[in-house]
């Protein structure tokens, strides 16, 4: 049997330590990695056997997505928990009204709990909740922090249904958090903590017919109570949402489409998504070729298109200053299952398979935006997000190893 012999010197954790080297008896091709964490390191050794065993897993990894209400997080979050497999829930046996969505892999939380002001706090003092004044960045900045850590902790609980603050819930550090709200990216503490970053940006004309499809449709408000609610956050928005895009690593931007004429509907879409070039761990999706500028149709035999058609964008950009690659889609698919043809046209898509884009799509075909590029988008993000975690933990598991063979 060969003995492997591993030295380790690095520490992803300072609480967390091994004396150097572990004398680990493993078969002739196994390997020991030892990888460091505070809260689920759990240190075995097994006498007699001369086998001493580490296991941890490595830190936190902390994605943010930023957008206004109603501008489809939540739709957002369900394609992306979905390409890490489980289905996310709120905490077992916890407040029924909790904001936070648990799945093998990720927890999901809504910043709104850090809300500082309650509904009637925010009234009495007329502020929004898009305001920094109604929010304890402090305490997001050291509960991200802590988790980040693989530290668990206390989180408040805002209570949509009440508008009240309730009781905190306790909250594991997940192997990846995803922190979700109006204000991921507004604290430059918490900003730091980010391993990812993206903002989902609806242009006014978008965002207005969705909030009337739900708010009407779904809750019962009336046509210029909605008008009344966005004009009043319009001002916080423009001075304390907005700007979180300049930060994102992606941004996917919806606006109307350009393929019909004066099109006041807002059904047919044209949504771009904007990548950062030189973000660790991510690398842009390509049309065709990477860097060119590409104008694609791809309606005719192999895709199916009714009026107004479908058009692709691709090219290199400049976004805030920074370098970056976008990719856009005008219009919507007649058959999703037609999708594996614009599929095989991307590239660096971090699929683990071919056709695993169009497999997540028609997996949730009847999520919102899923005939167009903001679902198409949304599941491209999901996928680069799963690849940055993978490097990411790689990375950390590459520590400096000496493995010999006695
Ligand atoms: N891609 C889309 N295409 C069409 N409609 C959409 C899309 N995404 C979201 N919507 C509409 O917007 C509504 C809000 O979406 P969602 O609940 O995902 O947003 P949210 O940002 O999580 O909202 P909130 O913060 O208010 O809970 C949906 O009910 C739907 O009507
Ligand atoms: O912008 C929001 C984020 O979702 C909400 O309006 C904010 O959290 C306040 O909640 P409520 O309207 O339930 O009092």
């Amino acid at each position: 049997m060969a003995v492997s012999t591993v030295y380790t010197t690095h520490s992803l954790n300072s609480s967390c330590s091994i004396s150097s080297p572990t004398r680990t008896q493993l078969g002739s091709h196994q390997r020991q990695v030892v990888f460091y964490r505070s809260s689920s390191c759990r240190g075995r050794s097994s006498r007699g056997r001369s086998v001493s065993v580490i296991t941890c897993s490595t830190d936190t990894v902390v994605i943010g997505l930023a957008a206004d209400s109603g501008c489809g997080k939540s739709t957002f979050m369900r394609r992306l928990t979905s390409v890490f497999g489980g289905a996310a829930e709120p905490p077992k046996g916890g407040n029924p009204d909790s904001n936070t969505l648990i799945s093998d892999m990720t927890t999901v939380i809504c910043l709104d709990d850090y809300h500082s002001l309650d509904r009637y706090g925010r009234k009495e003092k007329g502020v929004t909740a898009l305001d920094p004044r109604a929010n304890n960045f402090d305490l997001m900045y050291e509960q991200v922090k802590a988790l980040k850590e693989g530290k668990a902790v206390d989180k408040p609980i805002y209570n949509h249904v009440t508008g009240l603050l309730d009781p905190p819930e306790l909250i594991q550090p997940p192997k990846i958090l995803v922190i979700e709200g109006l204000h991921p990216m507004f604290d430059a503490r918490v900003r730091e903590l980010l391993d990812f970053s993206i903002y989902l940006d609806i242009s006014n004309e978008v965002k207005f017919a969705w909030k009337i499809q739900r708010d009407m449709a779904e809750r019962g408000h009336s046509l210029e109570s909605i008008k009344a609610s966005i004009e009043a956050r319009k001002p916080d928005f423009d001075a304390f949402i907005d700007p979180q895009k300049q930060y994102a690593d992606a941004v996917i931007e919806v606006l109307p489409t350009q393929l019909i004429p004066d099109d006041n509907e807002g059904k047919v879409l044209r949504v771009k998504l904007v990548m950062k070039e030189g973000v660790k761990h991510f690398s842009p999706v390509y049309l065709f070729d990477e860097g060119s500028t590409i104008s694609w149709i791809p309606c005719g035999r192999k895709l199916t298109c009714s009026y107004p058609g479908i058009k692709f964008a691709y090219g290199p950009d400049s976004y805030f200053s920074h370098e970056v690659s976008v990719l856009e889609m005008d219009g919507q698919f007649d058959r999703l299952d037609e999708l594996i043809y614009v599929e095989s046209h991307l590239s660096n898509l971090s699929t683990k398979f071919y056709g695993e884009v169009t497999q997540q799509m028609l997996k949730h075909a009847d999520f919102p935006g899923s005939n167009n590029g903001t679902g198409l988008f949304q599941t491209i993000v999901g996928l680069k997000i799963r690849d940055l975690y993978e490097q990411i933990v790689a990375s950390k598991a590459a520590v400096p190893v000496e493995a010999t063979k006695a």
